[in-house]
């Protein structure tokens, strides 16, 4: 985030008001978001920042699992992270998503949203949907079914358990279903799905609830290649309309998605870039890929 971007975006918000805006810190800051003119559920942008992360620290038993970390994503970015085991970023993952509180640190979902003040069900209600490693459908389902109760978070399905899909819903399903690559599997049973397929329908269902934001924890973690590259595709498209945090490990699958990579170590940033040029920084060498 570059100031000029920072004094474009306090300019757009004046004009909108009418109103000089007060109280910006000298860098813009996450205070100048306070207050600012967006519709209520919209996530404030206006800086240029979907997600913000700001001197965040966590201790398990003394132990600094986060230290000091901090980082922002830009709105429709695919952002991949990498690291060594322990690095931190699961935990991270745990504190964007209310799982993990920090001991010290600024968490943010755009310049509005502190995200320190929710809970998980209520971060996710937010927008932020979050794919765990191991897929999580429901096996005994179909292809469709699940995606249909991907739609269960709705007060109908909650009271009732008996819910009719609206118009809307149903193009919604069938544009997912397209997405994912799993038209022609709609009637299958997720049980008989193959892992890739698996994790494909489980990403189906977080965007079902057509999430801002999506945190991927090594995605294509026992995928075949071809399921891997179909998978690299399937996040090419998402990006733009949606934000993405991949993690993984799996370094020619970063080549094909990363734009920009954040190299996690110790709880902290260590370094960022384009992969060449993080592959190429002697400390990332050092503590990650190996001479
Ligand atoms: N609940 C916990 N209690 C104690 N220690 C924890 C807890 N959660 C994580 N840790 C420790 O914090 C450190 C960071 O773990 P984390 O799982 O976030 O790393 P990671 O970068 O995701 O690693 P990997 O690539 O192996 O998944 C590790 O040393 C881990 O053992």
């Amino acid at each position: 985030m570059t100031p000029d971007l920072m004094d474009a975006g306090a300019q757009r918000l004046q004009k909108a008001r009418g109103v000089t805006a007060t109280g910006l810190t000298e860098s813009g800051g996450r205070s100048a978001g306070y207050g600012r003119v967006h519709a209520p559920g919209e996530v404030d942008t206006t800086h240029g920042r979907i997600l913000y992360l700001e001197d965040v620290h966590v201790s398990f038993d003394g132990f600094k699992a986060i230290n000091g970390l901090s980082l922002d994503i830009a709105p429709g970015e695919l952002r991949c992270v990498i690291g060594p085991n322990g690095a931190g970023k699961t935990t991270m993952m745990d504190i964007i998503t209310g799982k993990t509180r920090p001991d010290k640190g600024h968490v943010f979902f755009g310049s509005t949203i502190d995200l320190l003040r929710y809970r998980e069900a209520e971060i996710a209600a937010l927008g932020i949907g979050r794919k765990f490693q191991k897929p999580t459908v429901f096996e005994q389902l179909s292809v469709f079914e699940n995606l249909e109760l991907a739609l269960a978070t709705d007060k109908r399905v909650r009271h009732s358990m008996v819910f009719s899909l609206t118009g809307e819903e149903k193009d919604r399903l069938g544009e997912v279903l397209q997405t994912i690559h799993l038209l022609d599997s709609a009637a299958r049973l997720a049980g008989n799905l193959s892992h890739g397929q698996k994790q494909w329908l489980e990403i189906g269902m977080l965007l079902m609830q057509d999430p801002k934001l999506l945190l991927l924890d090594e995605p294509v973690a026992g995928m075949t290649d071809e399921e891997t590259e179909r998978t690299a595709q399937l996040f090419l498209s998402l990006k733009g309309k949606h934000s993405l945090m991949v993690v993984e490990h799996d370094m020619s699958f970063i080549r094909t998605i990363s734009e920009k990579v954040t190299v996690l170590c110790d709880g902290s940033v260590l370094a960022e870039g384009t992969l060449d040029e993080v592959q190429a920084d002697e400390r990332v060498i050092e503590v990650y890929l190996g001479r």
